[in-house]
């Protein structure tokens, strides 16, 4: 999970405030400070962190809650709305405006640039674009290899020479190559060779100048805390079409103070990487960021991974209802347990899901392909009104079914209780989670 320990940190502040009996100066004065340590743990900058918190203590101190709004709801609406301010409000995502687009990336070596350009590329390909790579690091001969290897599964093709030591005119000629091709976004990933800024913003220019991207991208490692300030700084200072993406969020214990730690420079943070996988990437909305920090859910999140993977399997608005609301049969299950094997773990999604929280039992959502497969041979086997309505099936439809399907009655059961289980799973869900979701709109989803 993404800056896990920080979001754990402050949601005990929360939790802090919605067990208390009464709401009174203490107490606010505490759970600040315990948002204060839960932040500068997170390598969160001091002055950052003061600033904040004590916009925090003088609006949960002074403002008077709406009518219909306890105290504690109000302070919780106001600590999100803070953390959502400090971290840039209003998410800037990268525009798809003119054909071809064309994206330049630049990083510190190590930063995770030449993951990011893969993640970057399955991204749009994944949003409807063609998508073209140019590969322009000539110090690290690798690089194309690399990123050839990760990009490859999906079709996506890479422009690269390791022999080339010319890294501008290998930019410029992958760039036209791809112009000719018509595709919707060229990115060029340029060389990672920089120790430190100034490099790097030298190469930037230099490509810059013979490619004239719509945007460079700054790839940043979350793991240097807020050191990430100069590098963010440095870069702003050099290009007024540059944006950033803040990699490694995952198990970072110092994210939260680099993506402090850009946002106070100003530059735009469009995408965050949360994991080492092509579909680790997100797009950075503070808004949504901050409440599953805070563990408010994120039901939007949740949303959109479905809308992506749509693209690819034609999942209707209809399907995410029925799994959100637990009505579904046979094929629908089919359906979702194939979706769920290409979004990554379940975990991670239901984790978006408002009251959601940190456990779902395995066995609900652990499904091999090789299981899936014996799934689908044995739903072949199965009447249509069987595949509607599983909870029909007696025994001796089961033994039917089995021998039809050349297989056991143990499988078939298997699949049956699978069934039963995800029903249960998400029928429990559906009640809790509207009425989380519900309170998530006001910011009262903690339990209070
Ligand atoms: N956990 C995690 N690992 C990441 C993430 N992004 C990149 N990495 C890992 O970081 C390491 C470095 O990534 P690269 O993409 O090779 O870095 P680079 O900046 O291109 O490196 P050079 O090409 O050597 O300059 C790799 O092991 C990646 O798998 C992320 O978001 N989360």
């Amino acid at each position: 999970m993404v800056l896990d320990k920080l979001g754990q940190s402050l949601n005990n502040a929360l939790r802090k405030l919605a067990r208390a009996s009464t709401v009174d100066e203490a107490l606010v004065r505490e759970v600040v400070r315990d948002i204060q340590r839960a932040l500068l743990t997170s390598d969160v900058n001091v002055r950052l962190v003061l600033d904040l918190t004590k916009k925090i203590e003088k609006r949960a101190l002074e403002e008077k809650p709406p009518a219909g709004v306890s105290k504690k709801e109000h302070i919780i609406k106001i600590v999100y709305e803070e953390l959502t301010s400090f971290l840039g409000k209003e998410a800037k995502p990268i525009e798809i405006k003119e054909k071809p687009t064309i994206l330049l990336t630049v990083g510190i070596q190590g930063s995770g640039k030449t993951t990011s350009v893969a993640k970057l590329a399955r991204y749009f390909q994944k949003h409807g674009y063609k998508v073209g790579l140019v590969c322009s690091d000539t110090w690290r001969p690798g690089a194309y290899f690399q990123l050839k290897q990760l990009v490859e599964p999906y079709g996506i093709e890479v422009f690269g020479d390791p022999e080339e030591k010319d890294a501008v005119k290998l930019a410029k000629e992958g760039v036209e190559y791809f112009k000719k091709k018509g595709v919707d976004v060229i990115i060029v990933d340029s060389a990672g060779r920089h120790k430190e800024e100034k490099g790097l913003i030298e190469e930037m220019k230099q490509i810059s100048n013979a490619i004239n991207p719509h945007e460079v991208i700054l790839v940043i490692d979350g793991t240097i805390g807020q050191q990430a300030y100069n590098q963010a700084l440095a870069f702003k200072e050099a290009t007024p079409i540059g944006s950033i993406i803040v990699t490694k969020l995952d198990g970072s214990a110092k994210g939260g103070g680099a993506l402090s730690a850009v946002v106070a420079t100003g530059a735009p943070i469009k995408f965050i990487g949360v994991g080492e996988k092509i579909d680790d990437l997100e797009p950075f909305d503070p808004k949504r960021f901050v409440s599953r920090l805070l563990g408010l859910g994120d039901i939007q999140g949740l949303l959109e991974k479905f809308e992506e993977l749509s693209k690819e399997t034609e999942f209707t608005e209809e399907d995410v209802e029925k799994f959100l609301r637990g009505k579904f049969n046979l094929k629908d299950m089919y359906a979702q347990l194939e979706a769920m094997r290409k979004m990554g773990p379940l975990q991670q999604i239901l984790k978006m899901i408002p009251g959601m929280g940190y456990s779902i039992p395995d066995e609900v959502i652990k499904v091999s392909e090789e299981r899936l497969k014996k799934f689908k041979v044995i739903m072949d086997s199965m009447t249509e009104e069987e595949l509607e309505n599983p909870e029909i099936i007696n025994y001796s439809r089961i033994k039917r079914i089995a021998r039809g399907s050349g297989t056991s009655t143990k499988d078939v059961k298997e699949l049956l209780n699978q069934y039963k289980q995800m029903k249960k799973f998400f029928k429990g869900m559906d009640k809790r989670k509207l009425a989380k979701m519900a309170k998530k709109f006001n910011f009262g989803g903690l339990g209070i």
